[in-house]
């Protein structure tokens, strides 16, 4: 549904996206995530054709971004969503359907849907006098009034409430059952890991990791175990010596010892210092690495300059590490990771 193709947008000398691949599938919700200053917003800026390429080629519902039919296709959700304040939801909308040529009637029957949907009452209120939340939803209903296959959302929950944060979320889920095609940024990665089937992780402009959210953990995390004994205080500090060279970081946690350690060879030999220091295992539980852990080991890694005149050239880095595997690939990858992160 989408195809994005050697996407370089530059201002000036200062490269914003770089040598950007990626695909959507239809009725995929597909999530960029980076710091701030990746290149999230200009890549679906692009996407949503307000934002031309420097160079590369984009696609969207088999149209280049540059087609006026591809914009019809689409649904932008700006990061800010420019409201006109002296309008009321149900006027601003209907501008916007009749922007778009659709039939009042019809026109009528989806802004109904999507206002009861997201549960957005007071529909006769000025937008100048409504929450950050009731924008929002009225900014996303604007998303839906051309009934695009495709969604571009910028950082659509940014801001919120916990409960409007789900009910935004949730309804991104809806969508995708009703096979819509969404594509959204967020910094916010737990939104990310519970709505996203694929990501891209983009940092100062590159793509440095994309799969899964399951197997960007499985790649860039590790499992740690987490080894509790039960060794006395007083010979707490001789457990700790011992277990400094394996380098398994040991602390004391309430009334016993936790020593954090990468496999299980590792747990036996901290079986065997805490049977020195006369104490023993009582508990080993397994700790998988959050997607916030592993984002902030990808983005925490050196990467090449971003300008292009005068300073580090950012053409020649292109695929420099990437190991050009297939679907759950990784590329852009800067050559040298940090040693073991927490
Ligand atoms: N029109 C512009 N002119 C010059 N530089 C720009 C322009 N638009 C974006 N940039 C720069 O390009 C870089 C990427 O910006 P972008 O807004 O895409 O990042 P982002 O990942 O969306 O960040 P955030 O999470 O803070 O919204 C930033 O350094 C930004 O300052």
């Amino acid at each position: 549904m989408i195809e994005v193709a050697g996407l370089r947008k530059t201002y000036g000398d200062f490269a914003a996206v770089v040598d950007s691949d990626f695909s959507v599938e239809e009725g995929e919700v597909f999530g960029i995530v980076g710091p701030n200053g990746a290149g999230k917003t200009t890549t679906l800026k692009v996407l949503a054709g307000l934002v031309d390429p420097t160079e590369g080629d984009v696609e969207v519902a088999g149209f280049p971004s540059d087609d006026p039919e591809m914009r019809r296709r689409l649904g932008f959700l700006p990061e800010e969503s420019p409201l006109y304040e002296e309008m009321t939801p149900l006027s601003y909308l209907n501008f916007f359907a009749d922007l778009y040529d659709v039939p009042s009637e019809v026109a009528d029957e989806r802004i109904e849907a999507a206002l009861d949907r997201l549960e957005l009452d007071h529909r006769d209120r000025r937008l100048g006098d409504m929450s950050k939340g009731m924008k929002r939803k009225v900014a996303i209903a604007r998303s839906l009034v051309n009934d695009p296959d495709v969604l571009v959302y910028d950082e659509p929950a940014s801001g919120l409430d916990p409960v409007t944060t789900n009910s935004v979320l949730e309804f991104t889920r809806e969508l995708r059952a009703a096979g819509k095609t969404v594509v959204f940024s967020a910094h916010n990665l737990y939104h990310v890991e519970s709505v996203c089937d694929r990501v891209v992780v983009m940092n100062e402009g590159r793509i440095v990791a994309r799969g899964s959210v399951d197997g960007i953990r499985e790649r860039h995390g590790e499992t740690t175990y987490h080894v509790f004994t039960d060794v006395a205080p007083a010979a707490g500090e001789r457990l700790i010596e011992a277990l400094a060279d394996p380098d398994a970081p040991t602390e004391e946690v309430g009334d016993r010892f936790r020593t954090v350690v990468p496999d299980m060879d590792a747990v036996e030999a901290v079986r065997a210092a805490a049977a020195e220091a006369g104490g023993e295992v009582v508990d080993i539980r397994t700790r998988e690495p959050s997607l916030e852990d592993v984002f902030l080991d990808i983005v925490g890694r050196p990467m090449p300059g971003r300008y292009t005149g005068g300073g580090g050239a950012v053409d020649e880095t292109r695929d420099t590490a990437g190991d050009g595997g297939e679907g759950d690939d990784e590329r852009n990858r800067p050559a040298e990771p940090p040693e073991g992160a927490e």
